[in-house]
């Protein structure tokens, strides 16, 4: 196994990873994982449960934090949308780094995007109104939800848009875990569509010919720009998180997988190519739905 890794990893990892290997008293498997051998143990288990957890619970005050300001009316819905979509899969492949390197964790980290998807489709199936109380308190807590990821407020929604978001994640996860190529192809589609609407929708007066609701503006804040929105009222509560675009926050995560030796890749020499990336993929977001 030890051949297997890459040598721009270095000896020293490999050799280090070897030995705390062979002292693990329990070896159900073993990978190579981002060039560090690792096994699936107890304490890779409890590692990987833990974290799945602690994001669990971080995804769902997440989406119930903008569910509630949309559901009191404090930012459009269009915005706690568009902010869920932007904010969501960046910040759940910033707690990769918390799994262990063991070839459980894409599984565990799996059941943290499952777990909306199961919330998404009870949601999207749920009828308006439910007769018991506890099946009203399910009610109101699913009608947030679909105020704040929907368009027009409809509960079929949620098993439009937000359902292969979040079915894309799944599959980016268990199959790209910790990878460039999931951290790319995620960015584009969380992040530049996310940033594209927001800042097209403030500042995109000059529209596309052949695509006349989206605008230039949009366009360049898909690629490589960063906005930011203001969330009103009351002016007391206004606050400007800042939202990156495609490229950068792309290369953000490469840097990231790169810090904790997932990957050899370093941002600088990925930069060319996800540069490219987001060009091209600028203008199929253009595409009608
Ligand atoms: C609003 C969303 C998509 C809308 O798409 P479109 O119709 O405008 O094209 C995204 C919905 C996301 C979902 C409800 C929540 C996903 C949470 C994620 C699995 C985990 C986040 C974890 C983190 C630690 C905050
Ligand atoms: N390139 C873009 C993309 C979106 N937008 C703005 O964002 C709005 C919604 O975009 P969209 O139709 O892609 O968003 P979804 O509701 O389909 O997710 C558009 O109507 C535009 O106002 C833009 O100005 N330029």
């Amino acid at each position: 196994i030890a051949a297997l890794a890459r040598p721009a990893l270095g000896g020293h990892k490999v050799a280090a990873s070897r030995r705390r290997l062979e002292q693990q008293p329990v070896s159900l498997a073993v990978a190579f994982d981002g060039g560090v051998l690792a096994a699936i143990t107890p304490a890779a288990l409890g590692r990987d449960a833990a974290s799945a957890s602690v994001c669990a619970g971080a995804a769902w005050m997440w989406v119930a934090f903008w569910s509630k300001l949309a559901a009191d009316g404090r930012i459009q819905p269009n915005l706690s949308r568009k902010i869920i979509h932007t904010g969501s899969a960046p910040l759940f492949m910033l707690c990769w780094p918390l799994f262990s390197p063991a070839p459980s964790a894409p599984i565990l980290a799996g059941a943290v995007p499952l777990l909306q998807i199961i919330r998404l489709y009870r949601a999207g199936r749920a009828q308006p109104a439910q007769p018991t109380p506890v099946g009203a308190a399910e009610a109101d807590d699913t009608a947030d939800l679909v105020k704040a990821i929907s368009r027009s407020g409809s509960r079929s929604e949620a098993l439009g848009g937000p359902f292969l978001y979040t079915l894309v994640l799944l599959v980016a996860t268990v199959l790209g875990w910790r990878s460039p190529a999931a951290a790319v192809a995620i960015c584009q589609m969380a992040v530049g569509d996310g940033v594209a609407d927001i800042v097209g929708r403030r500042y995109g007066s000059v529209k596309w010919p052949f695509s006349p609701s989206k605008s230039v503006a949009g366009s360049a804040a898909f690629v490589a720009s960063t906005a930011e929105t203001e969330i009103e009222p009351p002016p007391a509560r206004r606050t400007k998180p800042r939202a990156a675009s495609a490229f950068s926050a792309s290369l953000g995560l490469i840097s990231l997988f790169h810090a904790f030796g997932f990957t050899a890749l370093t941002a600088a020499a990925a930069a060319p190519a996800v540069l490219l990336i987001s060009l091209l993929s600028a203008p199929v977001e253009l595409l009608p739905t």
